[in-house]
């Protein structure tokens, strides 16, 4: 299989296992410019397969082309990581640095060596993350938010054209998440973009691909709107949950959203949500083989 001309990303058969865990298991997958969103239960291999993208993680088995280069290969790999911006799930900072000292530092070994150049770069990522006014705080005095967005601003050092984002949106106020929103659009034009995270909402708002992984495998890959039709007439409300509803919860009207392949004769059906769809499929997970992905294109779940 040969990838498409737009590709920046190509995993063939990857594999990566932790003793008898299989966290990714025999991936293929194309990526190209633009933001796709990696859904999944905790466990499903979404960190996994950042880090395999983000060169910090060779797998065992398989094939991986980075911006058209092997990351194997010790040249190639340094041309990439030049390249790539990384947003770990988790980023220490050492004790007492600012901000501003922070993601100078990372400047620095992202090989920035003019000082007047690195320090506009750094104030740049900074304002982008909207850490401008208190760049100059201590790390350890910042809200986890603003810490968040430090590990963010660091990732986006020399407009990376492989950004690699874990979770990049957890622990925001809606405000913030809204703003960055904004911001990883805006880079996402010119450069490929893979988002982990576990709010749906912002794949809806953000990603122009979703892929939905579980226990190592690609269970869905399509758009939004693809992946939102698979709840199309399967959600409804109703005075209470429904028996039959694969997940049901009372919302601020008093009524309960259902959700399930069961609907009742007569629903109340309302428009779907990403998160409905989502759930659907989860629930479809259970039910279909180990490993079988659920095509874009098919109007049924399972
Ligand atoms: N360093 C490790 N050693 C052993 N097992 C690991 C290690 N890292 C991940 N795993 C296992 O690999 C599987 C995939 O983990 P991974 O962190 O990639 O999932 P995830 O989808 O990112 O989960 P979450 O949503 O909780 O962050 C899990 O079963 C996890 O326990």
């Amino acid at each position: 299989m040969t990838a498409p001309s737009s590709t920046t990303v190509s995993l063939r058969g990857v594999t990566k296992r932790y003793r008898s865990v299989s966290a990714l298991d025999g991936i293929d997958l194309d990526l190209a410019p633009g933001i796709t969103g990696l859904l999944g239960p905790n466990g499903a291999g979404k960190t996994t397969m950042l880090r395999v993208i983000a060169t910090v993680l060779r797998p065992e088995e398989g094939q991986v082309r980075l911006l058209g280069r092997d990351p194997g290969e010790p040249n190639a790999r340094t041309e990439i990581r030049r390249r790539l911006g990384y947003q770990p799930q988790e980023l220490g900072f050492p004790r007492g640095f600012s901000s501003m000292a922070f993601v100078n530092y990372m400047a620095v070994l992202k090989e920035w060596a003019d000082r007047r150049v690195r320090t506009v770069e750094v104030r740049r990522v900074l304002d982008l993350v909207g850490l401008g006014d208190v760049a100059t705080q201590r790390i350890s005095r910042l809200s986890g938010g603003q810490r968040r967005r430090v590990a963010l601003a660091q990732a986006l050092l020399g407009k990376p054209e492989l950004l690699v984002l874990d979770e990049p949106t957890t622990g925001l106020d809606p405000e913030q998440r809204a703003s960055l929103r904004g911001v990883l659009a805006d880079i996402a034009a010119t450069s490929t973009m893979v988002i982990s995270t576990h709010q749906t909402e912002d794949v809806a708002a953000l990603c122009n691909r979703v892929i939905v992984l579980d226990a190592g495998h690609v269970h869905f890959d399509g758009t939004v709107p693809e992946l939102v039709s698979f709840a199309t007439g399967r959600v409804w409300m109703a005075a209470g949950p429904d028996a039959g509803a694969q997940a049901s919860w009372r919302t601020a009207s008093g009524g309960y959203r259902n959700v399930g392949e069961r609907v009742p004769p007569g629903a109340a059906l309302v428009e779907p949500s990403l998160e409905d769809a989502y759930l659907l499929l989860r629930g479809a997970a259970g039910l279909a083989p180990a490993g079988s992905t659920v095509s874009a294109r098919s109007a049924e779940v399972a």
